[in-house]
């Protein structure tokens, strides 16, 4: 989860999008419908984003867990920093503008690799007063993570994989820059609050509606390259207007540490070469963290 602080100083840097302004062409995926994997799969090539209804998560299951982050982000400063410093999981904030990118985050990350989830390290979560943060953390990642096998088979049968998983709970009252995520694919949960645009494929930025009762779901880096550039990793940012904090729960699915990260052969049609160069999920995120938020990262990886 991200949170963003120091709204003041920011305020004057992000607008409110108009009435009216928002982008009404984000695709929006009926689980329920039969062709859903052909829309998502169009959705996937046209925008890397889309939006999931019917996916038979409880809304209550994604309140109680926002219930809780808001709780936790309430904390005094230093309580919160009891669960931290993020190393790898754990209580984390940063400030992301040093490169010009808008915005602080303030979040908190788990490992999501097998059951019982890895949490164990994070000081508030021992507590037995931390008994209804366990369960709303375990019932929402147990059905997020149902949602993004499905997701990923109704993208590709060649994408039945178990990715590995990160969870964050981030929290965010001015928003942060542009940035395509790593991963193989991202399912994110936000509160009502607006803020999220992404970027279209002429580069022009549009604002998605909030919707709290659906999920977004992002094209990472790795995605494109498994598919050889048919999906499209999409740039997104969050502007939040400074008044309301934006709480959002994303869900991320990415390979295994010592993976390759290269098409996969059943997507390439003969004699189609690769675009990229092979690379590891571990060497990628040296080399994400590295770099820029906003940087092209997968540039470096392109055959020339
Ligand atoms: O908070 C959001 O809506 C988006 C967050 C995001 O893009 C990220 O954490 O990678
Ligand atoms: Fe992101």
């Amino acid at each position: 989860m991200v949170v963003v602080a120091n709204p003041l100083d920011q305020r004057s840097l992000v607008r409110s999008p108009k009435p009216g302004a928002y982008f009404c062409g984000v695709p929006v995926i009926n689980l329920g419908e039969p062709g859903s994997a052909a829309a998502i799969v169009k959705a996937c090539q046209d925008f890397g984003f889309f939006k999931v209804v019917n996916h038979g998560i409880p809304i209550d299951l994604m309140a109680n867990l926002e219930k809780e982050a808001v709780k936790f982000f309430s904390l005094p400063q230093l309580e919160k920093e009891k669960s931290g410093p993020p190393n790898p999981f754990g209580y984390g904030n940063k400030r992301i503008g040093p490169n010009g990118d808008v915005g602080w985050v303030e979040y908190l990350l788990f490992g999501v690799v097998s059951k019982p989830f890895s949490y164990t390290l994070m000081a508030f979560l021992r507590e037995p007063s931390a008994s209804s943060f366990r369960s709303a953390l375990n019932e929402y990642i147990s059905a997020v993570r149902k949602l993004a096998s499905e997701v990923l088979e109704l993208m590709a049968e060649e994408l039945k994989i178990e990715p590995r998983n990160a969870f964050r709970l981030s929290c965010s009252l001015t928003g942060f820059g542009e940035h395509t995520d790593p991963q193989i694919i991202s399912i994110l949960r936000s509160n009502d609050t607006q803020g999220l645009q992404i970027a279209l494929r002429d580069g022009s930025w549009v604002s998605v509606p909030p919707d709290q009762e659906s999920f977004f779901i992002n094209v990472g880096d790795s995605l494109q390259v498994m598919t050889n550039g048919r999906f499209k990793s999409v740039k997104h940012r969050v502007l939040a207007n400074g008044m309301k904090s934006r709480v959002s729960m994303i869900y991320f699915g990415g390979p295994p540490q010592t993976e390759t990260i290269a098409p996969l052969t059943q997507l390439m049609r003969e004699g189609e070469q690769s675009l990229y160069r092979e690379f590891t999920w571990g060497e990628y995120k040296k080399a994400a963290y590295k770099s820029r938020l906003a940087d092209n990262r997968l540039g470096q990886f392109e055959k020339k």
